[in-house]
């Protein structure tokens, strides 16, 4: 279905089908550093959702729902989403602690967080009022330690350049016995669904991205997902920063990963 949808759009946007990105020269953007990822996200921050909704027709929603779930986080606690972006799990977060809790939502796109900011202005519920909006680097959290409850991260940890130091601080700021749930794309060690998943982004994201003049900036997503982390690569690395447990949760067919550890 997603990829008649890309095809379909593609056909009808662009009056040509859909080729492997791969069979026409391009440069990949890698984004090897923080700025270029600060860059490549304030670029597309103005299509984000709307592609998102389309482009997993609107599955990620169900994801974030998922990794907030996952979290623990409940009425009255104090929370934080880690590259909250556009704030999808932010806003989830909120109807979980209620008014009587605090959610902070740190990304260090000002542009992802502008639309963020937008968003929550245009919602009437109390709950989104106690939502705040931070610029700052996971690597380097302006938090004191032990200061949360729960933390989300939604497809944050892949695009930090510095994973193992990220997980560290958000060990640092989380209370202890609290949860950290990180949603992100699952690198799969089935040949088929990592073949399913390359071949969906190179022939229905990237195509449907270039409509919108951000062929390169999608085409990152298959470069990030390559370089990423296995489940069981997630949990070592969560268990190495000093977390008691950690386990990795595969979701929609091994697409898509969640892995939750304890402090
Ligand atoms: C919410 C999702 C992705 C967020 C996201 C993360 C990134 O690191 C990016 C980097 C660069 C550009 C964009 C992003 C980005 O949007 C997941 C859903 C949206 C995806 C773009 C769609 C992926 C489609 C899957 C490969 C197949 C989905 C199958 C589904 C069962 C329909
Ligand atoms: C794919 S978006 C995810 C946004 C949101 N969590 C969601 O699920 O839709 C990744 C976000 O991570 C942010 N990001 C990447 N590296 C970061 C870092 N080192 N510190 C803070 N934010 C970072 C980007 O600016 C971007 O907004």
């Amino acid at each position: 279905m997603a990829a008649l949808l890309g095809i379909v759009s593609t056909v009808a946007f662009t009056g040509q089908l859909p080729v492997n990105s791969r069979s026409r020269r391009r440069m990949v953007v890698k984004c090897s550093n923080s700025n270029d990822r600060q860059i490549l996200f304030n670029r597309i921050a103005p299509v984000y959702d709307n592609l998102n909704d389309l482009l997993s027709l609107g599955q990620h929603r169900i994801w974030k729902n998922m990794a907030v779930s996952w979290s623990g986080a409940k009425k009255g606690d104090h929370v934080l989403d880690l590259c909250c972006g556009s704030g999808d799990l932010a806003f989830i977060l909120s109807e979980k602690v209620g008014s009587t809790g605090k959610v902070m939502g740190l990304d260090f796109s000002c542009e992802q967080l502008a639309v963020a900011s937008s968003r929550q202005n245009l919602r009437a519920r109390s709950c989104y009022k106690c939502i705040e909006w931070i610029e700052g680097d996971a690597t380097d959290l302006p938090f004191d330690d032990c200061k949360f409850d729960a933390i989300t991260m939604g497809y944050g940890l892949r695009n930090i350049v510095d994973r193992d130091r990220g997980m560290r601080e958000i060990y640092r700021v989380l209370k202890p016995g609290s949860r950290v749930s990180i949603l992100d794309f699952n690198k799969s060690n089935q040949s088929v669904t990592a073949f399913m998943q390359d071949w969906m982004i190179d022939n229905v994201v990237v195509p449907v991205a270039t409509v919108y003049g951000l062929a390169k900036e999608y085409e990152y997503l298959k470069y990030s997902i390559n370089g990423y982390l296995t489940g069981e690569e997630l949990e070592t690395l969560a268990l190495e920063a000093g977390f008691s447990s950690a386990r990795h949760y595969e979701i929609s067919g091994g697409f898509m990963g969640n892995l939750v550890a304890v402090r």
